[in-house]
């Protein structure tokens, strides 16, 4: 699909950014809308998904596992297998870029007396997926074929019957947590989650919404355990999903960054398990007003108004890191513009992201003139204010959406323009992007 000769795009200093700005649907959200909706029984119609090409693969991969899954005018239709059933699917499942569809399928396959096998592009090919396969095969999974590592591309076998477990997830990884609870959905019996370090919490929300019987309880020290019951009967539900709090994240530090912007980011999701990043932001002085905060199906959005702002550094607590996890590479941008130096500890899962994140975010600071320093686990930068002396740069995305779009958002405010060597990535969770911000004024061409 992206084997096509790479599209640089470059990004330079801007007018203040105005306008109002609905930014995709949620990418965690329409994954498991898709997944859920694919497996329960009756019609599941979903508003709002994320047609980016992460979230449209896992459809595509519902749809072999025997889901009907189809777009109705502005809607999403998935109608399930329903009772538990899924298909052997014919062909191998190709995940594309994304880590969230092929780990949360490997988990949901996992229990399943059937043989799966899982393929992804060059990035994915590179990520581990043994923090998924350890508690499967606790499970009784069997590991047919796998690259070295339990790299992709990966064949895996269910067990005839599958056993529950009690898995304390090692890493504070949503994923994992998710892969173990949707292998826990064909397992008789209670399986139990123990997660020290609490992350996004949609899976557990969803499921209990399509009826799962799933109870959490957070123990004197915040550890968090999740028990669910196997073989629940899902139905079918109605989901509205909110915009993506990690695709608002590259509007909103660029209003923050480009003088005297006034935007408002519209119907973002509010889940405290995703807000991490506002926090920082408040912490180092952008001036953003949550503006009509609401509760829509079950999830906390509010309208965001975002004023250019002048930023100080800050030391940014590790223990937030869960909180904003994908919102680092774009923090660092906007810690390049602030007063004094920004310190981010705690960013070990950054180095196993669709890239090296530490080292690709370093790489291009630096390359833009970026005063930074990069640890084992963390990251300190520090900025210059008004962006003096910044830019000028051509930045390796290495197959990274992420990378691609903050690099983008540093352009628009550094003296220099600054150059992305591809722009391909952005459409696995952000089609919408470059569009979206020349609405807003922004020199992206
Ligand atoms: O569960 C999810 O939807 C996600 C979890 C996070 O990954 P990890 O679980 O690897 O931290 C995040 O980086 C990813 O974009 C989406
Ligand atoms: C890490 C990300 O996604 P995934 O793990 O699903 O590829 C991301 O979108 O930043």
């Amino acid at each position: 699909m992206h084997n096509a000769s790479p599209r640089p795009l470059s990004a330079a200093k801007s007018e203040a950014l105005t306008g109002r700005a609905r930014v995709p649907g949620d990418k965690s959200i329409s994954h498991r809308a898709l997944m859920f909706g694919g497996l329960a029984a009756g019609e599941t119609r979903i508003t709002g998904l994320l047609e980016g090409e992460d979230v449209l693969r896992t459809g595509e991969a519902m749809r072999a596992m025997g889901a009907r899954i189809e777009k109705q005018g502005q809607e999403w239709i998935a109608v399930g297998t329903g009772n538990g059933a899924l298909l052997q699917p014919k062909d191998a499942l190709d995940f594309g870029n994304a880590g969230t569809g092929v780990r949360l399928t490997m988990g949901l396959v996992g229990s399943y007396d059937m043989e799966t096998r899982f393929v992804g592009d060059a990035s994915l090919s590179k990520r581990p997926m043994g923090r998924v396969l350890d508690p499967l095969r606790e499970m009784g999974l069997q590991v047919v074929s796998a690259e070295a590592g339990d790299r992709l591309p990966i064949t895996l076998r269910g067990p005839k019957h599958a056993a529950p477990i009690s898995y304390r997830v090692p890493m504070p990884s949503a994923q994992v947590k998710s892969a173990v609870l949707l292998a826990a959905l064909n397992v008789p019996g209670v399986t139990t989650v123990i997660e020290p370090v609490a992350t996004r919490d949609h899976t557990e929300k969803m499921l209990a919404g399509f009826g799962a019987s799933l109870e959490v309880e957070t123990d004197a020290d915040g550890v968090r355990h999740i028990r669910i019951e196997g073989q629940p009967k899902l139905t079918g539900q109605t989901i509205a999903v909110p915009g993506d709090p990690s695709s608002a994240a590259f509007p909103l530090v660029a209003a923050v960054l480009v003088p005297g912007s006034d935007v408002v980011i519209e119907n973002m999701l509010m889940n405290p398990t995703r807000t991490g990043l506002v926090t920082t932001l408040l912490e180092m002085g952008a001036d953003i007003t949550i503006l009509e905060r609401r509760n829509e199906g079950g999830e906390d959005v509010a309208d965001l108004r975002v004023r250019g702002s002048e930023l100080k550094g800050v030391t940014v607590p590790a223990e937030r890191a869960p909180s904003m996890i994908d919102e680092y590479p774009v923090l660092a941008v906007a810690a390049s513009f602030a007063e004094g130096e920004t310190r981010m500890p705690g960013l070990e899962e950054l180095r196993v992201k669709e890239s090296d994140r530490l080292s690709a975010v370093a790489e291009g600071l630096k390359a833009n003139g970026v005063d930074c320093v990069e640890g084992e686990a963390s990251l300190s930068v520090t900025g210059r204010p008004g962006g003096r002396g910044l830019g000028g740069g051509t930045v390796s995305t290495h197959l990274d959406h992420r990378i691609a779009m903050s690099f983008l958002v540093m352009g628009l405010a550094a003296e220099k323009p600054v150059t992305i060597d591809d722009q391909a990535m952005i459409a696995t969770s952000f089609p919408d992007f470059t569009d979206l911000m020349r609405r807003l004024g922004a020199r992206i061409g």
